[in-house]
């Protein structure tokens, strides 16, 4: 799906007048974390200033990150640590997004209603707080190989490794994946359990380099059983209209910044913000975003060029 802009995408770096005319469209700033604000653990300089001079001005700030292996609250303290005060009203994360949809959204049957979990603490952070049941996750027993016995058990659907009242495979980034997980998730889909990726960013960025992302979790599962997993972070609209709910904004007051393209850009484009913005220290490069398929309105070098503008 093409979301190619007429006019070419506004290079905003060094534009001092550019800036602060884009800077005044808008009132609220959805930020992505992962690649915008830092890479890893690594906070990009004059990141917190910038946050700080837009909420000097009076602008929602919001986090909307696909990083599905941290909880809003495990968000909250990253982003305190790094001196970037905030609330967990103000974070949305795909864990989030993934576990309000399963409780909320979904009708399971009630002998269906636990979750098979390919992810970290974020995940079953969010769904426990949703009471949703689940298994897997970070659970060591599921961090081991495959052994001969295992093969019979699932190819026959025993109990002990199959269980009845999973109804869901939930896939999200996870540091520990492995072939045993695959087989189960594989098995759960094939028994009826509805496929469910928390995203599918094919990368993660983190220390200035790609590592393999969510979408590498679940790309397996997608060769193996040919369909694609319902995915709820961005670009899915879930997430934004989970926060229209909560802030009540004007879309066309508000600009989603990020560093990807084909979640960030499309997620703002496809939500008919008022702006997109797109920063080059992340996943997508200045061709992707000047002239691919999915285009910002305008993009930075990095964030903190907003801090050019002298607002
Ligand atoms: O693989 C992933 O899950 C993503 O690369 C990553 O976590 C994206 O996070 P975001 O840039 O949305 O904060
Ligand atoms: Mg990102």
């Amino acid at each position: 799906m093409s979301h190619s802009l007429s006019t070419e995408p506004r290079h905003l770096t060094g534009d001092k007048a550019g800036l602060r005319e884009f800077l005044d469209k808008f009132d609220v700033f959805l930020f992505d974390c992962d690649g915008v604000l830092w890479s890893g653990d690594h906070c990009f300089p004059g990141t917190v200033e910038t946050l700080e001079l837009l909420r000097k001005n009076g602008k929602q700030v919001v986090f909307v990150t696909n990083n599905s292996t941290k909880s809003r609250a495990d968000y909250r303290k990253k982003l305190e640590a790094l001196g970037i005060p905030s609330n967990v009203e103000e974070i949305f994360s795909s864990s989030y997004s993934s576990s309000i949809y399963i409780s909320r959204i979904l009708q399971l049957p009630e002998n269906k209603r636990k979750v098979f979990v390919i992810g970290e603490t974020g995940i079953e952070q969010e769904l426990r707080s949703e009471n949703v049941p689940f298994i897997g996750g970070t659970d060591p027993a599921y961090r081991r190989e495959i052994t001969p016995e295992d093969y019979k058990l699932v190819a026959a659907g025993d109990e002990s490794i199959i269980d009845p009242e999973v109804g869901v495979v939930l896939v999200g980034l996870d540091f520990h994946i492995n072939y045993l997980k695959h087989a189960l998730a594989y098995h759960y889909v094939k028994r009826g359990a509805i496929f469910l990726a928390t995203n599918i960013d094919s990368t993660l960025p983190s220390s200035g380099a790609l590592f393999p992302g969510a979408g590498s979790m679940s790309a397996p599962l997608i060769m193996m059983l040919g369909q694609e997993p319902t995915a709820l972070g961005k670009p899915s609209q879930a997430m934004m209209d989970a926060i229209e709910g909560k802030f009540q904004f004007d879309r066309s007051r508000a600009c989603m910044v990020g560093d990807r393209a084909n979640t960030d850009i499309r997620f703002g484009l496809e939500g008919k913000l008022g702006g997109t913005l797109g920063v080059l220290t992340g996943v997508s490069s200045k061709d992707n975003f000047v002239s691919g398929p999915v285009r910002p309105h305008a993009y930075l070098d990095k964030l903190s060029d907003l801090l050019e503008s002298d607002y």
